[in-house]
């Protein structure tokens, strides 16, 4: 069984509608209740900024600060990580009237939030998730690739060098600049970066599979099948090199094209991840709004327990609002398959009679107006 992480202190300074909050934690997993704007969510993004990325809400930092704070926010916390106790500080510092984000590691300035992930691995799901297999594409390659992330560090920063690189490549085309050694050198950089990260996500979407059909359990979460389309969907199976050469082909070829589009037509950029409903043989997209949410919840738990896999620790798991969705029964399925993933679960509602059945399992804790108790 894969070993704990969890955090056992958390502070928050000037962060959301939390001047100044502390909590101490003894590793159970943590309900969260409260009125509605109380903080509850708050306190969850809180959590989700102690791994890289802008959080749970994706949210600008100067959104984060305190309304009427002077000097940006700030989060400590006290973990039992993957390298043992440590100390993570991150927050923000107004610069040239710039919010820019800081990190401190068991005291010392790290440069590259990516560290965090030697510590902990953060996962969530949020309210916000809900229309993940009806929205845009771009959501479920994020979703897609927060997923990849949390097994294999590398990724973000293959996908950032990889935006980058194409950013150059679009703002050459459209100056019409078509210096062919400097697109060259360009489009190499994008190919190799490109396939890396398609070789990414289908490695962990194989692992996930294996997983999903190993566990399978009607009962409670349906299970997913996972597919990518919309890049190289037919070269499943092609040796790496050959598919970074027909990618760097492709994209010399394209000049023109891309010019006239005025951005990269073809590349990891455009992939979908597809979902389907395993045991109704059915696309997400047109299951319904519950079973939906069922299957979100099976999938998220499934690479909640691929990422203790592959890691060996258990990651923190942050469930917003996950109860009021389900009955009776399915809310008990949730609790125990938690706890057999044997990690910290935050959880939050308004209500604590939702989170009963989980007794001794979970410590309370009521948010108020920013203020915990
Ligand atoms: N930067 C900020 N400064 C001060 N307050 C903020 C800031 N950002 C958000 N808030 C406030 O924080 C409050 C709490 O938000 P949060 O989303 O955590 O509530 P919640 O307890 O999860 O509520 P619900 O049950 O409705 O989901 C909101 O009233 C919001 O206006």
């Amino acid at each position: 069984m894969a070993e704990k992480t969890f955090i056992n202190r958390l502070q928050l300074t000037d962060f959301r509608n939390y001047a100044a909050a502390s909590l101490r934690l003894d590793g159970r997993h943590v309900v969260l209740t409260g009125r509605n704007g109380s903080g509850k969510t708050n306190l969850m993004e809180a959590v989700s900024f102690l791994s890289p990325g802008r959080g749970l809400r994706r949210a600008v930092l100067s959104d984060v600060a305190r309304a009427g704070a002077e000097n940006g926010f700030s989060i400590f916390a006290s973990v039992e990580g993957m390298a043992g106790e440590a100390d993570l500080g991150t927050g923000s510092e107004i610069q040239e009237e710039t919010a820019v984000r800081r990190l401190r590691i068991n005291g010392s300035p790290v440069r590259s939030v990516d560290e965090l992930t030697d510590h902990l691995r953060v996962l969530w799901l949020t309210p916000a998730m809900d229309g993940l297999f009806t929205g845009a594409s771009s959501e479920r390659r994020r979703f897609l690739d927060r997923l990849v992330l949390s097994i294999d560090p590398q990724h973000g920063r293959r996908a950032s060098d990889f935006e980058r690189a194409m950013r150059s490549r679009n703002k050459l085309l459209s100056d019409g600049r078509f210096d062919a050694s400097w697109l060259s050198g360009i489009e190499q950089q994008m190919a190799a970066l490109g396939i890396a990260m398609a070789l990414a996500r289908q490695e962990m979407m194989r692992l996930l599979a294996t997983l999903i059909e190993q566990r399978r359990d009607p009962g409670s979460f349906p299970g997913a099948d996972l597919m990518l389309s919309g890049f190289l969907d037919d070269e499943a199976g092609a040796a790496a090199i050959d598919l970074e050469d027909r990618y760097r082909d492709l994209l010399a070829q394209s000049r023109g094209r891309d010019a006239a589009a005025g951005r990269t037509l073809e590349g990891p950029h455009r992939s979908d991840l597809l979902v389907r409903h395993r045991e109704k043989d059915m696309e997400a997209e047109r299951c319904s709004t519950g079973e939906q949410k069922a299957l979100l919840i099976g999938l998220v738990l499934a690479h909640a327990e691929l990422v203790a896999t592959m890691t060996g620790f258990a990651p923190i798991l942050l469930l917003d609002e996950i109860a009021a969705h389900l009955d009776q029964g399915r809310r008990a399925a949730l609790f125990d398959r938690i706890d057999v993933l044997g990690g910290q679960a935050f959880m939050t509602g308004t209500d604590t009679h939702m989170f009963e059945s989980l007794g001794e399992r979970a410590q309370f804790v009521t948010v108020d107006d920013g203020q915990l108790s």
